[in-house]
């Protein structure tokens, strides 16, 4: 069983020399130097993440964690939170919006069990449940440290699991009423942000009742009073089982040497999480889109992240994150299928 500071030491830093054979193996292409832009940037970085200039990258799979709050109960959702375990038995009959962009993408869609507040059985469920839901933030912790160690080492498991069976590109999906008020309050609490500026309308709420989501938050953080350099005691007092799996298959890609795209508002919290625990780790991370969540541009430019895509999207499930596959895939395509000056004739200056 590894201990968090063992996961993170797993994590090395991107490979200089496969970086460098991918940058040359760009500029020999028929193209004016670095006129693909991001996709050349991503080629690179596949390359600096996998340690082969032309990775296989055909195996993928988007992790949708889901997990319930404690914290409804402060009315803080457009939603009830029984719509979390329903909408895990969509993803596993597949009418999901994310198995429809995972289909399209060829990608894998597993569902997993970290702390949906109710009984679930299915055979395509992977069963990995910590806890029936956090605690409510507004009045103490969400969970125990041991329980927040526990679900990130989950999602480390599971993602060690995949890469051996080849899985190579990851994607990071989430379901749980309620989460994006742990996601903001983790924000406030790592980065010091004002509450007004990171929460948001989450599944649609109206101003009014933002404002009471806004003094939730700020309850959140004043009566759990997290260390901030402690990233952990962070996770555990605000955050969400859901959210602290995430982590885990975040470092758990960084670890095996996997590429993981990060998805919205709530993904991105993770990510945060994630890169204050293991600063190399942000090298194996790919930006996806920009969320329509307030706060989300600020989460990703405190993580260190950029957004590829500008879709208006607010779902999470890891959608964004899927829909950035094809651009993955377009990047490996122009490194395998273009041809050089030199195989085409065409004069390089
Ligand atoms: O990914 C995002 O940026 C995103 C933004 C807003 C809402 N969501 C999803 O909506 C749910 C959380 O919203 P809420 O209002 O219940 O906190 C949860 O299931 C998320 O997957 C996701
Ligand atoms: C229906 C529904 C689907 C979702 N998928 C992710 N978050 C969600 C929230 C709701 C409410």
């Amino acid at each position: 069983m590894l201990t968090i500071e063992q996961m993170v030491e797993r994590i090395q830093p991107l490979d200089a020399e496969a970086m460098e054979g991918a940058q040359r193996r760009l500029d020999s292409l028929t193209k004016p130097p670095g006129s693909l832009g991001k996709l050349e940037d991503l080629a690179k970085q596949a390359a600096g993440i996998t340690g082969e200039v032309t990775p296989d990258l055909s195996r993928k799979a988007v992790i949708v964690m889901a997990g319930d709050h404690g914290v409804c109960e402060e009315g803080v959702s457009a939603f009830p939170a029984e719509v979390t375990p329903q909408m895990v038995l969509n993803f596993l009959t597949g009418g999901a919006a994310v198995n429809v962009l995972a289909r399209q993408a060829g990608a894998d869609v597993i569902c997993v069990d970290i702390g949906v507040n109710a009984e679930l059985e299915h055979p395509g469920l992977e069963q990995r449940k910590i806890r029936r839901g956090t605690g409510n933030i507004a009045r103490g912790p969400a969970m125990t440290r041991a329980e927040a160690e526990a679900a990130v080492r989950a999602g480390f498991d599971l993602v060690a699991e995949q890469a051996a069976q080849g899985v190579r590109v990851f994607a990071t999906g989430e379901m749980g009423i309620g989460n994006t008020t742990p996601s903001a309050a983790m924000m406030v609490a790592l980065t010091g942000l004002d509450p007004d500026l990171a929460v948001g309308a989450g599944t649609g709420i109206d101003e009014a009742r933002r404002r009471h989501k806004v003094d939730v938050v700020r309850r959140a953080v004043d009566v759990n009073a997290p260390d901030a350099s402690d990233t952990m005691d962070v996770l555990a007092k605000l955050g969400g089982l859901e959210i602290a799996g995430l982590v885990g298959v975040i470092l758990g890609a960084a670890a095996h040497r996997c590429l993981v795209v990060v998805d919205g508002f709530i993904s991105s919290a993770a990510a945060l999480v994630a890169v204050r625990l293991a600063p190399l780790a942000l090298g194996y991370m790919v930006g996806s889109h920009l969320s329509m969540e307030q706060g989300h541009a600020r989460l990703m430019e405190a993580t260190g992240l950029n957004p590829v895509l500008h879709m208006d999207m607010r779902l999470g499930e890891g959608t964004g994150a899927v829909l950035t596959f094809h651009l993955i895939e377009a990047s490996q395509r122009i490194l395998k299928e273009m041809a050089t000056f030199e195989s085409a004739g065409v004069s390089n200056k």
